[in-house]
């Protein structure tokens, strides 16, 4: 590539295709980035002549290791640990874990690269980074999950710390297995310190975490309505998903007066055309968060509709969706049936859950679409204000957390407004177009100044 060519969209991915076979997660989300911001890097040479996306496309470092544990029934298991750290240019990496079977490299690399635009739009010091494991953690019991996460760990150590990289949750991994990962840590290293998030509240965790990141993607939601006069008040919700993120954006589209009627897992989703409202989230956070049960039970003690097989709930009517399982839930088809029933907002609370297709639906079709690296981080945000309140060694109030998540959504929000509006005379916001050059442009600006490293 010469320095006074800028490539084409079809060249770039042409070469990142090549470097990275059998990746199309990564291809993917780097796709996404690629559409919004090649055209302003012609505007602005200076990010081509530095070659910022190549390197932004390029991870760190990819750390791959085994990670060896014990069953109940005394067999040695083997399993595959990773850590990508994508880009520190503005602070310690810093993104989830992952306990899923579907967990791969270019699965962590896609995650990694969206963290970097995410933490950028907080506002806040972070970089991007992901890991994780082919683990499935469905089925195991308590001691086998313990187990695990201290093999997890056993490796992981080396590679992460307070300045360093800061891990917290994703899919499969909450309280219960930070607080084995951190126990462990602690153990190797002889050292009580931030180095991870999403803590219990006992040993340095922070409040609301666990809230954030379902709250932070209705809050978004709320903000790209109200920017065109709207509310979500009475607005029907299509959710997906029934773990950490799925129940909090329940919650807070209960609390905004929405009325969310589905919910699902991977074998399929509830419709209840009822409404579900604050009792009937009560039975799901227990089934899920304690009893570790199937979303088909919802539909059995409430007398909802269960669709199984697999079945997502994208072709249920209504005005809102929320979109928070995993990625690629979310297909162009899914998308035309949504605009058909008359969808106005979309707001990705999982990571990349819309295909390309489906954010293309959306984008033509000029409805409010938030991209996940906006919409969700709301997490990572009030993980950041853990990392603070960590090296402060104290806890702030309830109160005061709850007021900078939503200062922080509102903040992500202007700045898509910033770079996503079409320019005078409309209120249309593209805000894929504004969420990747925001991310983009503090990230690079940090890459210019600290030189070819
Ligand atoms: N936790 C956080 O703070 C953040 C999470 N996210 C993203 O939000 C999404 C959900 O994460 P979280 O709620 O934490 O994870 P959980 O593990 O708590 O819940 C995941 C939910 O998604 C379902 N699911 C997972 N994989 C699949 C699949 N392949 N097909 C169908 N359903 C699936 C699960 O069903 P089942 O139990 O049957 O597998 C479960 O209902 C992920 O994309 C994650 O990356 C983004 C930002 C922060
Ligand atoms: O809280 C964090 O550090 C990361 C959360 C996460 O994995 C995400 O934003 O996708």
């Amino acid at each position: 590539m010469t320095r006074d060519h800028v490539p084409s969209l079809a060249e770039f991915i042409d070469g990142l295709d090549k470097r990275n076979p059998g990746q199309p997660e990564f291809i993917q989300a780097v796709k996404e980035v690629a559409e919004s911001v090649l055209g302003y890097i012609k505007a602005h040479p200076k990010y081509h002549d530095h070659q910022i996306l190549e390197r932004m496309a390029e991870p760190d470092r990819v750390v791959s290791f085994r990670v060896c544990w014990q069953d109940d029934e005394g067999n040695v298991r083997v399993n595959r640990g990773y850590r990508v750290q994508n880009n520190n240019a503005i602070g310690p990496y810093k993104g989830g874990i992952r306990f899923h079977p579907s967990v791969n490299q270019g699965i962590l690399k896609f995650l990694a690269f969206e963290q970097t635009f995410k933490n950028a739009l907080t506002g806040l010091p972070m970089g991007g980074g992901k890991g994780g494991s082919n683990f499935n953690p469905k089925g195991k019991s308590d001691a086998e999950i313990m187990r695990f996460c201290q093999g997890f760990m056993t490796e992981l150590y080396r590679h992460v710390g307070e300045d360093t990289d800061v891990p917290a949750g994703d899919i499969g991994v909450g309280g219960r297995e930070i607080g084995y990962m951190f126990g462990q840590y602690k153990r190797i290293t002889n050292r009580y310190v931030g180095v991870l998030t999403g803590k219990g509240m006992e040993y340095g965790g922070s409040p609301i975490r666990v809230e954030a990141t379902g709250y932070g993607a209705v809050y978004f939601l709320q903000d790209m309505l109200k920017h065109v006069d709207k509310s979500p008040e009475g607005m029907v919700a299509i959710v997906s998903g029934s773990g950490n993120v799925a129940q909090h954006a329940v919650e807070k589209l209960l609390h905004l007066g929405a009325k969310p009627v589905t919910m699902s897992d991977s074998d399929g989703f509830i419709y209840d055309k009822n409404g579900i409202d604050e009792e009937k989230l009560a039975f799901v956070k227990e089934l899920k968060n304690k009893r570790r049960g199937r979303i088909a039970e919802y539909a059995e003690k409430f007398g909802a509709e269960f669709h199984g097989d697999g079945a997502t709930p994208w072709r249920v009517p209504g005005q809102l969706a929320v979109p928070c399982a995993t990625q690629n839930e979310v297909s162009g088809e899914d998308a035309m049936v949504m605009l058909k029933n008359g969808a106005i907002a979309v707001s990705e609370g999982a990571n990349m859950p819309c295909t390309l297709q489906a954010v293309h639906q959306f984008q033509a079709a000029k409805i409010l679409f938030a991209p996940g690296k906006a919409a969700n981080a709301g997490g990572v945000g009030v993980s950041g204000l853990e990392m603070s309140q960590n090296s402060a060694r104290i806890t702030w109030k309830e109160d005061e957390l709850q007021r900078l998540l939503r200062d922080i959504m509102q903040g992500i929000h202007d700045r898509c407004v910033k770079y996503g509006s079409e320019g005078e005379g409309s209120r249309y916001v593209d805000y894929v177009k504004g969420a990747n050059i925001a991310g983009f442009v503090k990230v690079a600006d940090a890459m210019i100044a600290q030189g070819v490293v």
